[in-house]
């Protein structure tokens, strides 16, 4: 088995609504991919198609080899973790208490369970009641109960939803050490810059179709999108007669904030740029900067219900 997930030809249809669209996509084994789309793209009804909470329409899926509704369904469920985006306990239980029960009933080891409080930073707080919790304690404590009985696939809906930045770099960390320990990952998110350094690759749905596939490097080839140049002047430097010399050259550009120029870099024309900007007496600093996942997100169109031509 090479792929955690198979999804091909996949369809969703709710009254009148295409929730999903024909959709083929993979999840690799071992690895940890982003599942990105804006509201409405369809993301939590492949996760509920994934999960075997729902049937399809059309295509199929195999997770871990299985289909989610055939015989062996029940022991599938076993295997795969997942965090839904809100999270809802008995507030009257404690921590430790749910996370106990939570093991009973997926039959997983108790001792292990004992452990998974420590490993999401909730074990000062066992034995408070869940109700005392806040919606970042009741946000790890969610992940814990995903990673009950070791699971080889977790599904993260919104994981990091209500964390702090130390949470959230905590909750990655804990993702990239699932990663070491060969488990794969499919995560969903929109916050897209803190996505990025953690996924192998990702799938962007758009309308219920996939929009684009692959690491953030195959996403920046698919796209074509320039990388761009980013420039600091010299104090004593003419901006004006700088931007003129730009334009002169045909070279395409747009002046910060902060008064730095970004240059977009033509294709194949990155040395020659450099070359030009490396002997210009009039600049203090350049920085070449490739296109974020955020950035080719927007110019794929994965918001727009169209893609963007021309942009550049
Ligand atoms: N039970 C349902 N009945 C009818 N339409 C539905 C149902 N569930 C989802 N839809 C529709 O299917 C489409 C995809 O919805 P889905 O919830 O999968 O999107 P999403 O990408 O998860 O969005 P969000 O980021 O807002 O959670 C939307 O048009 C939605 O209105």
């Amino acid at each position: 088995m090479t792929n955690a997930i198979d999804i091909s030809a996949l369809g969703k249809q709710y009254k009148g609504v295409a929730a999903l669209a024909g959709v083929s996509a993979t999840v690799p084994m071992g690895k940890v991919v982003g599942l990105l789309g804006h509201n409405g793209a369809g993301k939590s009804t492949l996760i509920k198609l994934i999960l075997g909470l729902i049937e399809p329409t059309s295509g199929h899926v195999e997770v871990l080899g299985e289909s989610p509704w055939g015989s062996h369904a029940v022991s599938l469920r076993r295997r795969i973790g997942y965090l839904p985006e809100s999270v809802a306990f008995y507030g009257n239980l404690t921590g430790s208490e749910v996370i106990d029960y939570l093991a009973r009933l997926k039959r997983a080891s108790r001792q292990q369970a004992g452990k998974l409080l420590e490993r999401v930073g909730l074990e000062y707080a066992r034995d408070r009641r869940v109700s005392t919790y806040s919606k970042g304690m009741r946000q790890r404590l969610g992940l814990a109960q995903a990673l009950l009985a070791s699971p080889e696939l977790v599904v993260l809906d919104e994981p990091t939803g209500g964390l702090d930045p130390q949470a959230t770099r905590e909750l990655y960390e804990i993702v990239a050490e699932l990663r070491a320990e060969g488990h794969s990952v499919l995560v969903s998110s929109h916050v897209l810059a803190e996505l990025e350094p953690h996924i192998d690759s990702a799938l962007i749905l758009r309308q219920g179709e996939l929009l684009a596939a692959g690491s953030v490097g195959d996403l920046r080839r698919q796209s074509g999108l320039p990388d761009i140049v980013v420039v600091r002047l010299k104090e004593a430097a003419d901006p004006e007669s700088f931007a003129r010399e730009l334009a002169e050259h045909g070279l395409a550009h747009d002046v910060r904030r902060d008064g730095q120029f970004e240059i977009r870099i033509a294709e194949g024309g990155k040395l020659a740029l450099l070359q030009r900007l490396a002997a210009d007496p009039a600049i203090d600093d350049i920085v070449i900067k490739e296109a974020s996942l955020a950035r080719l997100y927007d110019y794929l169109g994965a918001g727009t219900g169209r893609q963007e031509e021309g942009k550049a």
